[in-house]
């Protein structure tokens, strides 16, 4: 399967590295305004791929995205420190206006997978952009607050993520709602599977995993500068699970029709995701501090996306 990613930056880049040592795509494409840039990462991830896989890393113009089964966006401009997703807005969608056109002209039968932030907003834009169904326009969403929340959980458990059940719902931003409600350790709630194994699971412990996450991101770019391998794995994952039709259950973003009596807004649930890009959507059960949280991040995307009059 031929995989493209428009946007050869830190997630870009990060995505194809990811997609090639994952293996099971056969082509990935890279292209960017810079077209120096985007060769230079094409060559340095084809370097990896003798230890792992044979997947073909090249780079190249939009009419090289032709048949490519996913289109990975990631172009456009990242946060400063300090500065919040949101900020970004305008200058990304204007972006999404020429890239949108270009990638649908080459390869008019891909699913749209969206990283650009606000990437809620930025898959809303999409979509409409695109004229594609909203099941094949997906945003990265929560894919990575998720992950974050279940890596904290189960470095305070003492058990791996893999066996923490519990998704970040809402905006991939600040009001991101936490669903703690529902989480799962096997198949036990967490306050008795903490109980059980003698760990607390208090308010101060939540507040403290709760911050973890929410601010990562501004944490990591003030050290760093910028998120990238987080986001890469999760895109990769993404692609893996409709590349092989895998039906799995992951927190991501597309237009929903209705999400806590707020209309047409892409935010993430959990949803199924396949060989033809979002198969269903999950709503889970939530206490109500967690509905009220929901719809509050839901009238807030929605009146971004509206400020934008697309
Ligand atoms: N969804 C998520 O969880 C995450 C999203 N992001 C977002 O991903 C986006 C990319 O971030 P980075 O890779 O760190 O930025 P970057 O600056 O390293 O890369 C962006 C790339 O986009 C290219 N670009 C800009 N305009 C373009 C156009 N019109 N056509 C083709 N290419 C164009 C630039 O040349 C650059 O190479 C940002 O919006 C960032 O906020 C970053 C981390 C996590
Ligand atoms: C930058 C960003 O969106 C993140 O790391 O969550």
């Amino acid at each position: 399967m031929k995989i493209g990613i428009v946007g050869a930056g830190m997630v870009g880049s990060s995505a194809g590295y990811a997609l090639a040592m994952m293996g099971g795509v056969s082509e990935i494409v890279l292209v960017d305004r810079n077209d120096a840039l985007a060769r230079a990462q094409a060559e340095d991830i084809s370097h990896a791929v003798p230890f792992v896989s044979a997947t073909l890393v090249r780079s190249g113009a939009y009419h090289d995205l032709a048949g490519a089964r996913i289109v990975i966006l990631a172009a456009g401009v990242s946060q400063k420190p300090g500065e919040t997703r949101l900020e970004l807005l305008e200058r990304n969608a204007e972006v999404f206006r020429k890239v949108v056109e270009a990638v649908r002209n080459a390869a008019p039968d891909a699913i749209l997978l969206i990283a650009t932030n606000p990437v809620d907003i930025m898959t809303h834009v999409a979509t409409k952009l695109s004229g594609l169904p909203p099941q094949r326009v997906i945003g990265s969403g929560t894919i990575l607050d998720t992950a974050r929340f279940r890596s904290l959980v189960g470095r305070h458990l003492g058990i791996s993520p893999q066996s923490v059940h519990a998704y970040v719902l809402g905006e991939h931003g600040d009001s991101e709602v936490l669903a703690w409600s529902n989480a799962r350790a096997g198949s036990i709630g967490l306050e008795t599977f903490a109980d059980q194994i003698g760990k607390r699971l208090d308010a101060t412990v939540r507040q403290s995993i709760d911050d973890g996450v929410r601010n990562a991101a501004y944490r990591i770019i003030s050290g760093k500068g910028a998120t990238y391998y987080g986001i890469g794995a999760g895109l990769a994952r993404i692609v893996n699970a409709i590349a092989r039709d895998q039906r799995d259950v992951l927190s991501v973003s597309i237009v929903t029709d209705m999400v806590e009596g707020v209309t047409d807004v892409a935010l993430s649930v959990p949803r199924v995701i396949g060989a033809d890009g979002v198969l269903a959507d999950l709503f889970p059960e939530l206490d109500r501090d967690e509905q009220a949280a929901l719809r509050k991040s839901a009238m807030l995307i929605k009146e971004a996306t509206e400020s934008l009059r697309l």
